[in-house]
């Protein structure tokens, strides 16, 4: 390369050797060209003429420079490409001898033929370039309609398995990121292979290039210098194949409403995304689809049988809902059984549980009483050590014949008492030490109330009655009453007969008196024990307690003490300074200090134990009464007592049972009539109607009891309960309360402490004032519990004249009506020879095909037996109905 200063003197020269040409070049030829590059840099180049000198063998043989004109030499300083044609030409057409004009016109057309020449080569070039840039486009094009085409296919297998399977999905989304892995490698290793390590830019650079030469082709000069400068034409790119799909997801992938949702494009795409987490119901839906393959019955649903819990009422919707079925289903299911419901209506548990079988489900019923299941421990528990336990005795008699004063006595015999010295109090029971070693529980319960009270709670706390019936009085209104009550709690009876101390005592008759009563006592021949004793003299005491001992002997008085607490409430009471307090004898287990208890309505727990000597022991076993400390409220004598392991639980059995007694108070309203107590009679649950009879004299009262005694058969029978003279009291009405007995009133009337009961017990108290008016009463009552009588009634003959087989009744005989008349749905014999061949009912009874309810005596009709088709010309037919007819006394 030279300087410009070079280019400016050796271009003066050449061109004034032109002789027609004397102008300067153009500027282009000899100035600067800008270059441009890809990246947006462009740079000026200084392009320079050099002069070239050539030299060819002239005429004379010697040689001589050949002089063009300095346009004519003009090449690119820098190329690498030295122009052989027109070199090749100028050779041949050089002579010394042309002239100058001849020379430049040949010059000329050098010039010209080798920019022709340039053209064409750049062409070519450029279409070079296109051919390559088209063939690459096209490989582009097939490598991504090749991977389509596999997405595609996988895409629509796998949705081809998700619509087939149906419930393996996961699978299939397995398969799917497989697949898609797959994919993704091989479109990895596809690319690597195809492009290689060149980079990306071939696209832009063809079309700066393309660009470039289509603007700059007129130039030569400065095309062939920018061609040079712009960098090597470098491999083809393969273009990077992108699918759609994943192109739109890239796009889309800040989109959170798309997040987590999973697409079968998504699946296929892989499994480098965030790991899903299949949904309950999603895992449930496959469950079950699963164990409808396994069943090979992939399109009828299987059908979830459950367990329905069914209360004792329930509406329609809860009962839907715990059968998971629609409300509207079980809604039919009552309409088929004639129940028009709303889906808010409360239905029986009865009715609900045909409804729950129709749909197929299974029913465990409940009732709110479930709540004290287990309260008593597990059954079996009493059954293992088992010791003997101290008798529980109550002393009961008529008003002064020494009740207080024979249990004083009795308690004066205490070893313990005597030996601690200690100030008994009153606990309404004690428990006494004998010196023999034994123990008695007394319950000291003044009159019948607590007991027909705790007998009315179901609590059965006596083990033996000790009847006192003083010797000089003799059996008395109370003392009856005593029997009765102890006789209906099936109690066995010890009679003390006191006061034998007294002169005018005659035990003797006290005895004889029993027997009126069924107490046969040992001396005459029964099974009754009876002891003489004296309260106030203390004698006889010890053969009394011997008695006891040996009732309790033969009555296996056993209990296990090792177990939770049961017991029953002897009496409470509110205790300003300590609270309420029950005295409770424990029956079974042993009761300590700290346990969780209910009793009846309350609950509690044990703070302190005290004995009846006042003093706190630890610990209660059983037929120990004991007092008890730490109640939350005051329960009734005769509740139960019950240790229970956790205060929830005590708690929850406490406000069942508050709500329990509301309703029956509710309940009590509607209970308790004669006409009611018909009923219960008539459902055949009682054979036995037990009366409590009360009349103005003794007469009317035995005459009364004699006449319903009469009437007993073997079906059914009064049991007298009590009869006694005098007003109607309250013990006769806990009394009835307690067994259901019908109260008859002749020409007495209650008091009013009675009625008052009577009214809120509901218990009716029937008066008389005629005899024959009780014992019909009585009668009617007692027919209640007999079943009618069936009668049969004869209603006509028919002779059998012809026998039809008629399709799908089978055979009909055709009958003419002898005698009487012949009723649809009667019962028929089959006679043939006057033997009774056939007892059964009459299937049809036609008149020329139509059903008829009656065929009259001289008229043709067609009849059909249920279950018997031997039928014959000549047999008879007899026709009666079934008649019930109720039973009377
Ligand atoms: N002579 C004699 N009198 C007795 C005997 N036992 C009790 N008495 C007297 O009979 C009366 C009534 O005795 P209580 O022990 O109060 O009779 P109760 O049956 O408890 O009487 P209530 O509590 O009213 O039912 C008292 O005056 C006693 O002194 C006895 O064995 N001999």
């Amino acid at each position: 390369m030279t300087s410009s200063k070079d280019t400016k003197s050796s271009s003066t020269p050449l061109t004034l050797k032109r002789p027609n040409t004397l102008e300067l070049k153009k500027t282009v030829e000899t100035g600067q060209v800008k270059q441009s590059f890809s990246h947006g840099r462009s740079k000026s180049v200084t392009v320079e003429v050099k002069r070239s000198r050539t030299f060819e063998r002239g005429a004379s043989g010697r040689m001589a420079e050949v002089r063009t004109p300095l346009g004519d030499q003009a090449g690119p300083a820098a190329t690498s490409k030295p122009t052989s044609k027109p070199a090749a030409i100028a050779p041949a057409s050089s002579h010394d001898d042309l002239t100058n004009a001849e020379r430049a016109k040949r010059m000329q057309v050098l010039e010209a033929a080798r920019e022709a020449e340039e053209r064409k080569r750049q062409e070519a070039e450029i279409e070079r370039e296109r051919r390559a840039e088209e063939e690459a486009r096209q490989a582009e094009e097939n490598a991504r309609l090749k991977l389509e085409e596999e997405a595609r296919a996988k895409r629509e297998a796998a949705e081809e398995r998700v619509s087939e399977t149906k419930g393996t999905l996961k699978k299939v989304e397995e398969e799917a990121v497989i697949a898609a892995r797959a994919a993704t490698e091989a479109r990895k290793k596809r690319e690597a292979a195809e492009n290689g390590d060149v980079e990306d830019t071939r696209p832009n650079k063809l079309k700066a290039r393309q660009r470039h030469a289509q603007t700059a082709v007129p130039s030569s000069v400065g095309e062939v210098i920018a061609n040079e400068l712009g960098g090597r034409v470098k491999q083809a790119n393969k273009p990077v194949f992108v699918p759609k799909d994943v192109t739109a997801k890239a796009k889309a992938g800040d989109d959170r409403r798309n997040k987590g949702k999973l697409t079968i494009t998504r699946a296929l795409e892989g499994g480098e995304g965030d790991v899903r987490q299949r949904s309950l119901a999603s895992i449930k839906r496959r469950r079950q689809k699963k164990l409808q393959q396994e069943r090979g019955n992939q399109n009828i649903p299987v059908k979830v049988v459950r367990e329905v819990t069914l209360p004792e009422t329930i509406t329609v919707q809860e009962l839907s809902n715990r059968m998971a079925e629609r409300a509207t289903e079980v809604i039919k299911q009552l309409m088929k059984l004639g129940v028009m419901a709303t889906i808010n209506q409360t239905i029986d548990a009865d009715t609900a549980e045909v409804v729950i079988q129709e749909l197929g489900h299974t029913i465990k019923r409940v009732t709110d009483a479930d709540v004290e299941m287990g309260m008593l421990g597990l059954e079996g528990n009493d059954e293992v050590n088992l010791i003997p336990r101290p008798p529980v005795v109550t002393i009961m008699g008529h008003v002064d014949h020494g009740k207080t004063s024979l249990l004083d006595a009795i308690r004066s015999t205490d070893v313990v008492r005597g030996e601690a010295g200690g100030i008994t109090q009153h606990i309404g029971a004690y428990q006494v030490n004998l010196a023999s070693g034994n123990k008695i529980t007394f319950l000291d319960t003044p009159g019948h109330a607590a007991f027909t009270e705790m007998r009315l709670r179901g609590a059965t706390v006596t083990d033996v009655v000790v009847l006192v019936v003083a010797a000089d009085d003799g059996i008395m209104e109370q003392t009856i009453e005593a029997i009765n009550h102890a006789k209906a709690s099936q109690v066995p009876i010890i009679v003390a007969i006191n006061k034998v101390d007294k002169p005018d005592s005659n035990p003797d008759r006290v005895k004889q008196e029993l027997l009126q009563h069924e107490l046969v006592v040992e001396d005459m021949g029964g099974d009754i024990l009876c002891i003489e004793v004296s309260a106030k003299a203390r004698t006889g005491l010890d053969k009394l307690e011997e008695a006891i001992l040996l009732q309790a002997e033969l009555l296996e008085l056993k209990a296990n003490p090792d177990r939770s607490a049961i017991g029953t409430v002897i009496e409470s009471k509110l205790d300003k300074g300590r609270g309420s307090i029950a005295t409770v004898l424990v029956q079974k287990g042993t009761l300590k200090v700290g346990d969780i208890f209910v009793t009846g309505n309350e609950s509690g727990r044990v703070r302190a134990l005290m004995n009846e000597r006042g003093q706190q022991v630890d610990s209660a076993g059983p037929s120990l009464p004991v007092e008890v400390l730490g109640l939350n409220g005051t329960p009734n004598a005769g509740d139960d007592f019950v240790v229970v392991e956790s205060e929830a639980k005590a708690r929850e059995i406490a406000a069942y049972r508050g709500h329990r007694d509301r309703e029956l108070a509710v309940a009590a309203a509607g209970r308790g009539s004669l006409e009611q107590m018909l009923a219960k009679l008539k459902e055949g649950t009682a054979e036995e109607l037990p009366v409590i009879v009360k009349a103005d004299v003794h007469g009317s009262m035995e005459a009364i009891s004699t006449s319903l005694q009469k009437m007993n058969t073997e079906e059914v029978k009064v049991t007298i309960l009590h009869s006694g003279v005098g007003a109607i009291n309250e013990s006769d009405i806990t009394l009835a309360q307690s067994t259901g007995a019908m109260v008859v009133a002749f020409n007495v009337r209650a008091n009013p402490q009675a009625r008052e009961l009577a009214r809120r017990e509901n218990i009716d108290i029937r008066y008389y004032s005629i005899i024959y008016n009780v014992v019909d009463d009585v009668k009617s009552a007692m027919s209640g519990l007999l079943e009618p009588e069936q009668r049969e009634k004869f209603t006509g003959y028919a002779q059998i004249r012809e026998v039809f087989n008629v399709t799908k009744v089978g055979k009909v005989a055709g009958c003419m009506i002898t005698e009487g008349t012949v009723q649809r749905g009667s019962k028929v014999r089959l006679l043939r020879d006057n033997v009774v061949i056939h007892d059964g009912a009459l299937k049809t009874l036609r008149r020329f095909k139509d059903e008829v309810k009656e065929v009259k005596e001289g008229y043709e009709c067609g009849m059909a037996f249920e279950n018997y088709s031997d039928i014959q010309v000549g047999d008879q037919i007899e026709c009666y109905i079934i008649e019930e007819i109720a039973r009377e006394l």
